[in-house]
């Protein structure tokens, strides 16, 4: 598949990305989650909103997709991903009367989309990923002083949280969402228990700022410890792993804590391996 245009590029892009997000709130069970059987820890939000809030960012997507269609990362690239970033933020925000749905998944996803534009179709994933790292390493002078709890987080506990991640090339997604979705599917598990299985792996190594936040650092541990034990136990697609699980998915929801951000990493995996299939 080769895109001829910009606005192709823009065009297939943002479809992925939105089914992304849409494949990522599908998913069930997550634990502590927004997905179809609960809201997970979250009082708020719903599956009926998370699919309208994905669907409110297509546009954005495939601004982002058609802007860095054939260029090179840049400062001013980056500049202007970032202020179509914020309008696609304003859409959410307007779609689910306020509510937080997905900041770090636009962020993340963003991000990709235009290294996988700036990289043309065919590139392998961990290429794309870079060229989204090296964007996210140019300063963003544009954006508004705030504050916000992944800076909180990575002030008091010193953890790189979502700036990192992007910087670092997405190691959470090229090192482990993706090769543990595609191990899954080869040793013949269902779809849904290798997208799981990719949640999890993410879920036990990432110092996700949600949970911090929520929880401090040792409820991160304690989530973090609790899912590498449901993987020890065979994971999703096993009787006893299947039953840890349901057990995390509840201490998660009695200790109010979820892992957004590695549900934002679990899209961009999602988003990664939809692209590499169609190339
Ligand atoms: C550079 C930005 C990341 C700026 O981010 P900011 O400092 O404002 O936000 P952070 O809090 O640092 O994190 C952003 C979101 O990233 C997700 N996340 C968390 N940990 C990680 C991680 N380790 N790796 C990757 N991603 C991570 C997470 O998003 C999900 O959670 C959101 C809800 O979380 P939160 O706000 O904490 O919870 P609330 O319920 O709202 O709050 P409380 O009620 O608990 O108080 C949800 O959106 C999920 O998606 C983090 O929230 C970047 O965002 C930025 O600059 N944006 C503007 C420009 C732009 O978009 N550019 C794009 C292309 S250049
Ligand atoms: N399914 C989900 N539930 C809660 N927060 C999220 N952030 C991204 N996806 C999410």
């Amino acid at each position: 598949m080769i895109w001829k245009s910009a606005e192709q590029c823009g065009l297939c892009l943002g479809d992925l990305a939105v089914a992304a997000l849409i494949d990522e709130v599908k998913l069930t069970p997550k634990p502590g989650l927004v997905d179809l059987q609960s809201p997970g820890s979250h009082t708020d939000m719903h599956a009926g909103l998370m699919i309208a809030s994905a669907d409110s960012l297509r546009s954005s997507f495939e601004a982002m997709g058609s802007t860095a269609y054939g260029r090179e990362p840049n400062q001013e690239l980056r500049e202007t991903l970032a202020c179509i970033g914020r309008t696609g933020e304003q859409s959410m925000l307007l779609t689910t009367g306020g509510i937080n749905t997905h900041r770090g998944a636009i962020w993340a996803l963003g991000l990709l989309i235009a290294g996988a534009a700036i990289c043309g179709s065919g590139e392998a994933p961990e290429q794309i990923a870079e060229a989204a790292g090296t964007l996210a390493r140019f300063p963003d002078r544009t954006a508004p002083i705030s504050t916000s709890n992944g800076i909180m987080a990575m002030q008091k506990y010193g953890v790189k949280g979502a700036r990192g991640e992007a910087m670092n090339g997405f190691p959470h997604v090229v090192q482990v969402g993706l090769p543990v979705l595609r191990d899954s599917r080869r040793s013949n598990m269902s779809e849904n228990h290798a997208r799981l299985q990719a949640l999890l792996a993410i879920m036990a190594n990432l110092d996700d700022t949600c949970i911090i936040h929520r929880g401090g650092m040792e409820t991160l541990l304690v989530v973090q410890q609790g899912t590498q034990k449901v993987l020890e136990l065979g994971g999703a697609s096993s009787i006893a792993g299947w039953e840890a699980l349901e057990r995390l998915n509840k201490d998660l929801v009695l200790r109010h804590v979820s892992p957004g951000g590695s549900a934002d990493l679990l899209a961009a995996t999602l988003f990664l391996d939809r692209l590499s299939i169609l190339s």
